[in-house]
């Protein structure tokens, strides 16, 4: 997240980090959000290649042990049939991990609110980014979870031409398009919408412009949640 603030600590307590296994290691590679206590949602482009993954819940602090956090492996990894990983402006860039053990529920771990099946967002509607990506263009990762406020651009703007133009799809949001912006390492991860006094995750972080993050007019693109609502409900039962 480039912008923004730190936020509270779990205080979006369905964020997830998605971690992977190297040299004995292992590195947050990417967000994701818990929807069900067995089951993390995150974007495809994230679990595309084959590794050992784990997910932790409740963490604030990806590099220090602070007695929240829960562990957790996955067992299983459903990437949109449709996922195209030359072509993530086609979107579908969507997927689904199945967790080994299911997370504990708490005043820090909590399931994300889905959107109803359709529903999409007006232009100017309050959300926030959540993740632990890089804090500027080709910077570090954020040790803290960091949040940063990006409305809602409408699909009527964002696909215009001095913005994304059709390289962003109806089956996509965008939001922001400032100097705050999601930014590599934040993937996978939560786009956290107002919706009558709820948070709702209407987004996947799904990409951001290649000549920098936070490029002025490439609002940073998330996967449409709403779009996919039966693809999830068919995997998960
Ligand atoms: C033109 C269109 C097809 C297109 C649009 C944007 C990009 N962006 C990028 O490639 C930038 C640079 C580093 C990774 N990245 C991204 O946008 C990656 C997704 C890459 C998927 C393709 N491998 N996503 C993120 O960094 C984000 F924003 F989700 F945290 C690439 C292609």
């Amino acid at each position: 997240v480039v912008g923004g603030e730190i936020a509270s600590a779990n205080s979006w307590p369905w964020q997830i980090s998605l971690q992977y296994l190297s040299g004995g290691s292992y590195y947050h590679t990417c967000g994701g959000s818990l929807i069900r206590t067995g089951w993390v949602m995150t974007a495809a482009h994230c679990v595309d290649t084959s590794r050992t993954w784990r997910v932790v819940v409740g963490d604030h602090d990806i590099y220090t042990h602070e007695g929240t956090e829960q562990y957790l492996s996955v067992s299983a990894v459903y990437v949109h049939p449709n996922w195209n990983r030359n072509n993530v402006a086609g979107g579908y860039d969507i997927a689904l991990l199945r967790l080994s053990t299911a997370a504990v529920l708490n005043s820090k771990v909590q399931l994300a609110t889905l959107p109803p099946s359709g529903q999409v967002l007006p232009n100017n509607n309050a959300c926030y980014i959540t993740g632990w990506g890089r804090t500027s263009t080709g910077g570090p990762l954020s040790a803290k979870l960091k949040q940063a406020y990006l409305p809602v651009v409408d699909h009527q703007t964002c696909s215009s031409s001095s913005w994304w133009g059709s390289t962003v799809k109806t089956t996509m949001v965008c939001a922001g398009g400032g100097s705050d912006s999601g930014c590599n390492g934040d993937s996978g991860g939560p786009l956290n919408c107002l919706v009558s006094g709820r948070y709702v995750v209407h987004g996947v972080t799904s990409f951001v412009s290649s000549l920098g993050c936070n490029t002025l007019r490439k609002p940073t693109v998330f996967t449409r949640v709403s779009a996919y609502i039966s693809w999830l409900q068919g995997i998960m039962g």
